[in-house]
């Protein structure tokens, strides 16, 4: 069986700095146009200037002749002013701003405090310059059960967020709860969300089977089955505002396996086979194309991919690890027989 599909993007990927950049940006270029690169490296990127020079350094870590753009993005923080978001939309290399509730995820520890009370003339100027706000949906109170985080983000935040600056364009990054499925097809104004591969293949239950699984380890977590389900429902529905985003955010093999392992799944090498998986089985490979490569660029007002990609049936193993100079990274399904490979047309 074969496809032939407009080249996909991923809207939302972690491609980190130094060595581990240049070992994850040719996997991510190989098969995709373009990405939204997160900004949460450390120190994180919060200047539109901090985002030129780590789009020269991507580009650098790229393969030669190779076409692959970076979108750029900068770090919310309590202290941003507007007048960044306006520099950050005449730079042409900054494509969004991103709010990690603080202490929610891996290189937080920055991100806003009190997003209502320090960020609205920030999200105010967004919503004038269309720049969309990507959210880490999830709240950061100790008190709240981990696995309801997403949904308790949802009425705390997003909710009074959208009725405040009803303009704001705003995307769910990797959602994982069929309460967000509901918030994002359910409200009118401009809101979509990223889905990654892991969110709809695995439950949370991939945590713990046969033991601790650290590979499978992400925030927002693994959840139940019921909300697995609901998001492979939305994304195979042909909804317009789901699109792909990976979040393919790699640690070294060390970071993860130990006693207090990373948060992130690297997923970039197989993503597309993974997705590519579940629209087969749902009986939906009519409707990959929108999800993998229109609904993202149409959201975001940028013209989708010219050229194509085939994928084709044809098993083929994931490889343990990634070796590079100073460690390895273990990627999603290390060592599983995966059915779809892509090849460029
Ligand atoms: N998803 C993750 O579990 N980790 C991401 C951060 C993020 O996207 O929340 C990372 O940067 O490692
Ligand atoms: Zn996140
Ligand atoms: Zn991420």
């Amino acid at each position: 069986m074969e496809l032939t599909i407009t080249q996909p993007d991923d809207w939302h990927l972690h491609l980190r700095d130094g060595e581990l950049l240049g070992a994850v940006a040719p996997h991510s270029a190989a098969h995709f146009g373009r990405a939204i690169v997160m900004p949460n490296l450390r120190p994180p990127i919060t200047t539109t200037a901090a985002a030129v020079s780590y789009r020269e350094s991507i580009l650098k870590a790229l393969p030669a002749k190779c076409s692959f753009q970076p979108l750029m993005t900068l770090y919310l923080t309590d202290s941003m002013q507007p007048e960044e978001i306006k520099l950050a939309r005449k730079s042409g290399v900054v494509f969004a701003v991103k709010l990690y509730p603080a202490g929610a995820t891996t290189n937080s520890q920055d991100g806003v405090t009190d997003l209502f009370g320090k960020c609205l003339p920030v999200l105010e100027e967004m919503a004038r310059q269309s720049m969309p706000l990507l959210v880490h949906g999830e709240v950061t109170d100790s008190n709240v059960d981990v696995f309801d985080r997403e949904k308790a983000f949802i009425e705390t935040v997003l909710q009074p967020l959208v009725q405040r600056l009803p303009q704001l364009k705003v995307v769910m990054e990797h959602i994982t709860t069929a309460d967000a499925v509901k918030f994002v097809e359910s409200y009118e104004g401009p809101v979509a969300a990223t889905v990654t591969p892991q969110h709809l293949l695995l439950n949370r239950n991939s945590l713990f089977q046969g033991g601790l699984q650290p590979h499978n380890y992400c925030l927002p977590v693994l959840k139940r089955e019921t909300h697995r389900q609901a998001i492979v429902s939305a994304v195979t529905s042909g909804s317009k505002r789901f699109f792909l985003g990976t979040d393919s955010a790699p640690h070294e093999r060390r970071r993860k396996e130990c006693s207090c392992g990373c948060a992130g799944i690297y997923s970039a090498p197989i993503a597309l086979s993974l997705y590519a998986k579940v629209f087969e089985e749902a009986g939906a490979l009519d409707k990959l194309e929108a999800f993998t490569s229109f609904n993202g660029p149409d959201f975001y007002g940028l013209p989708r991919n010219k050229s194509k990609i085939t994928m084709r049936k044809s098993p083929w193993v994931v490889p343990e690890s990634f070796p590079f100079s100073f460690g390895e990274i273990v990627p999603m399904f290390a060592g599983k027989t995966l059915q779809w490979q892509t090849f460029m047309s």
